[in-house]
């Protein structure tokens, strides 16, 4: 395995407003160290991609940006969220969830109807009244550029979709929520060319209301749909800047082997 200098970080900072911004993050699976000093501000209304190969600590590091880690891992540093430091246990972890979503690789709608997968969480957090419902639905589909689809089969159940459907009906379930930030781990790697197609198109149209950080193995992906991407090697990042930059002129030769399939 090639050894790379982990001192030779490379962090842009820009002007552009922050949705979240993580200050010295430190994650550890009981004794052992998985995430290492992370520093990262991630412009709002932009999508940022987080890529590295298998173990560098992007799907830990995702995690902590909705406390998803909680039980399973101890998460040191701040995240500040809105002034708030969202990693204090002081905050309501769902308060946390509720405006910063989570969209998993496989796609898991309920086993219910596709409209009641779309409301299921609105109703728990009371709404009612089934003209809002409906709407709600509607749009949140729509967004999710599902609607066309399943609007005339919104009582079948979820689970007759194709995995690209049932995937944006996952999206379409996170953002019925209003978040701000939605997160996604590799959500369109159990997915074949033409559905991970649907989604990224979807993720692009997406970010006008949202600030969205995905986890991807694909450096395709990455560079069709990212505005910035941070680049995980052994817990560290070591390289941080628009995805342009990234993909042509990276300043480090870790990113640069790495996104060139020469790493290892
Ligand atoms: N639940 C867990 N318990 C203990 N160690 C874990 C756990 N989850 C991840 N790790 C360890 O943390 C490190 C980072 O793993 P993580 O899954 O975050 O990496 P990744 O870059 O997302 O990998 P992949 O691309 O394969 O999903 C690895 O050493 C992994 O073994």
């Amino acid at each position: 395995m090639k050894k790379y200098n982990l001192d030779e970080n490379l962090i842009a900072k820009f002007d552009n407003e922050k949705a979240i911004v993580t200050n010295s993050v430190d994650v550890f699976y009981g004794n052992h160290q998985s995430i290492f000093n992370v520093n990262l501000d991630f412009p709002r209304f932009s999508i940022t991609a987080l890529i590295g190969s298998s173990g560098s600590g992007k799907s830990t590091f995702l995690r902590c940006l909705n406390r998803m880690n909680d039980s399973i891992a101890n998460v040191d540093g701040n995240i500040m969220y809105r002034d708030v430091d969202i990693n204090s246990k002081k905050v309501n972890v769902y308060e946390v969830r509720k405006q910063i979503g989570m969209v998993f690789q496989r796609p898991n709608p309920f086993a219910k109807t596709i409209r009641d997968n779309v409301t299921f969480a609105l109703k728990k957090h009371g709404i009612k009244d089934k003209e809002e419902l409906n709407e709600r639905v509607e749009s949140s589909l729509k967004e999710a550029a599902l609607w066309d689809e399943v609007k005339d089969n919104l009582d079948k159940s979820a689970l007759s979709l194709s995995g690209g459907q049932a995937q944006r009906l996952c999206i379409a379930r996170t953002i019925t929520m209003k978040p701000d930030i939605l997160l996604l781990d590799e959500p369109a790697s159990a997915l074949d060319p033409i559905s991970t197609a649907k989604i990224e198109e979807t993720l692009k149209n997406l970010k006008s209301k949202y600030t969205i950080i995905i986890v991807t193995h694909n450096m395709q992906q990455a560079s069709r749909v990212s505005d910035y991407t941070a680049f995980f090697h052994s817990g560290h990042v070591l390289e941080f800047d628009k995805t342009a930059k990234i993909f042509t002129t990276p300043k480090i030769q870790a990113t640069e082997d790495y996104i060139s399939g020469d790493f290892g």
